[in-house]
């Protein structure tokens, strides 16, 4: 298994390249389920998560074929030979749980594992299964398996979310777009990876409305088309950097990062202490004095994303006073805390708050990653610790980050990969 090494104290400097979105790339992989005719997408990129995607799109018959020498840019087509999506797949990524709408929506059945819960909480998919009950599905589970049909076909309907649910959102929408008539998704979520899969389904031919307000109109349509998308920066990866440029009191400009997807994170670095400036070529990211406490409560977007908790408690665990960060979305989202800790981080933990009083410095120390988040608050405190970090089980981080060594190490840091 792999791990890095990381000998803090180097502060960063230069310039990091954006990938494309791990979290817009999935679903936009799926939307490839919809038509027979290809979808082309450009910007992909290369991380876990998106070869497994790729490993369940061939297990459905679809080919999927890299069109360039860099692999970045995949052509996905073809047809449907099997509507199963098994347990070895779904229970390695549960974005796997997305092709049950699309699946449903163009082929009339669909047989798809439960994902089950993973490190972070329970996760069920009750949202995704209600709201395609309400679009004239009928499901059942048996053997750890959704098993959905739709005979006659889907048909529009108005389905509010309790929640604003990003997965649910995204399969709901994925089969409506091929639904007899108009589907209405009432409290849908807002976040920046739904709108690029709105724009991907109607330059395929969907007629989408709505994109941004919370309620999303589709008009059914008898099919789908090929087209060509590039997929969006990451705007979790861009803030993830961003947080690498803080704690270390540097000036990275994240190019090809967009201001405007990162919601609450530009107000909450400012607050912070850190500047974010959008230029031409990316997001220009520095620190302005020192590090200050913040409060922070994670929410659906546009709110703080809880996919940047873990990487704002390590920058928040060397500020000056103390912070507190809530965590709303995930039950279990904290298991980087006792990693931080046994760094000589003061994080107490009360329900689903976290305290963090601000050390004057951590220490290096070997640590394990516990999931994909985690994983790199952990390297950015081994950014700044005194010694040697040594960061294990870094397969989570795989799953959705490229070139971590590479990337900051071209920046100033000290960082190796080993294969043990
Ligand atoms: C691949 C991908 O895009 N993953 C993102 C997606 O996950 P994901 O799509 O799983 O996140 P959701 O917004 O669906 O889940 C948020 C919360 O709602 C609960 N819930 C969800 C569905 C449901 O049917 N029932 C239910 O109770 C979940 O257990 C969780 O506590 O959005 C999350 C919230 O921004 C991000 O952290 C993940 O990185
Ligand atoms: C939690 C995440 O991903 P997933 O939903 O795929 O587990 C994430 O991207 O931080």
């Amino acid at each position: 298994m792999d791990r890095f090494l990381i000998y803090g104290g180097n502060r960063l400097d230069g310039e990091i390249a954006i990938g494309g979105a791990k979290n817009a790339g999935l679903k936009l992989m799926v939307a490839g389920l919809l038509t027979a005719e290809r979808l082309t997408l450009t910007n992909v990129p290369a991380i876990a998560d998106i070869a497994t995607m790729l490993d369940l799109l061939r297990q459905h018959g679809i080919a999927v074929e890299k069109t360039d020498e860099s692999g970045r840019t995949l052509s996905i087509g073809g047809d449907i030979t099997s509507v199963e999506a098994p347990y070895d797949i779904v229970s390695k990524m549960r974005a796997s749980i997305l092709v049950l709408g699309p699946l449903l929506a163009r082929m009339r059945e669909a047989r798809v594992s439960l994902p089950g819960g993973c490190a972070i909480g329970t996760r069920p998919v009750d949202l995704h299964l209600k709201g395609l009950e309400t679009l004239g599905a009928e499901i059942t589970l048996e053997n750890g398996y959704i098993n959905a049909r739709a005979p006659n076909g889907l048909k529009g309907d108005r389905i509010l979310l309790p929640f604003a649910s990003v997965g649910a959102t995204e399969n709901l929408l994925m089969a409506a777009t091929l639904a007899r008539g108009r589907t209405e998704i009432v409290n849908a979520a807002r976040e920046p990876e739904i709108g690029d899969l709105v724009a991907c389904l109607n330059a395929m031919g969907a007629r989408i409305t709505g994109q941004g307000s919370g309620t999303l109109v589709i008009d059914g349509v008898e099919a789908l088309h090929g087209a060509e998308h590039a997929i969006m920066p990451d705007r979790i990866e861009c803030g993830t950097y961003a947080c690498a440029a803080g704690i270390t009191g540097g000036d990275l400009l994240l190019l090809g990062g967009r201001i405007g997807d990162l919601g609450a994170v530009v107000s909450t670095f400012e607050e912070a202490g850190i500047e974010a400036v959008q230029e031409e070529r990316g997001l220009r990211v520095r620190r302005t004095g020192p590090l200050r406490g913040v409060d922070i409560m994670t929410e659906p977007y546009p709110g703080f994303p809880t996919d940047m908790q873990a990487q704002f408690m390590a920058m928040l665990s060397v500020a000056e006073g103390a912070s507190m960060i809530t965590e709303t979305i995930f039950e279990n989202r904290f298991m980087h805390v006792p990693e931080l800790n046994r760094m000589g981080a003061r994080i107490n933990v009360h329900g689903s708050s976290a305290i963090i009083r601000g050390v004057d410095h951590l220490s290096g120390a070997q640590v394990m990653a516990t999931d994909l988040r985690a994983s790199f608050s952990l390297i950015l405190a081994g950014l700044v610790a005194r010694g040697e970090t040594s960061v294990s089980r870094i397969y989570h981080l795989d799953r959705g980050y490229e070139g971590v060594d590479r990337k900051l190490a071209a920046c100033g840091a000290r960082i190796e990969r080993i294969r043990d």
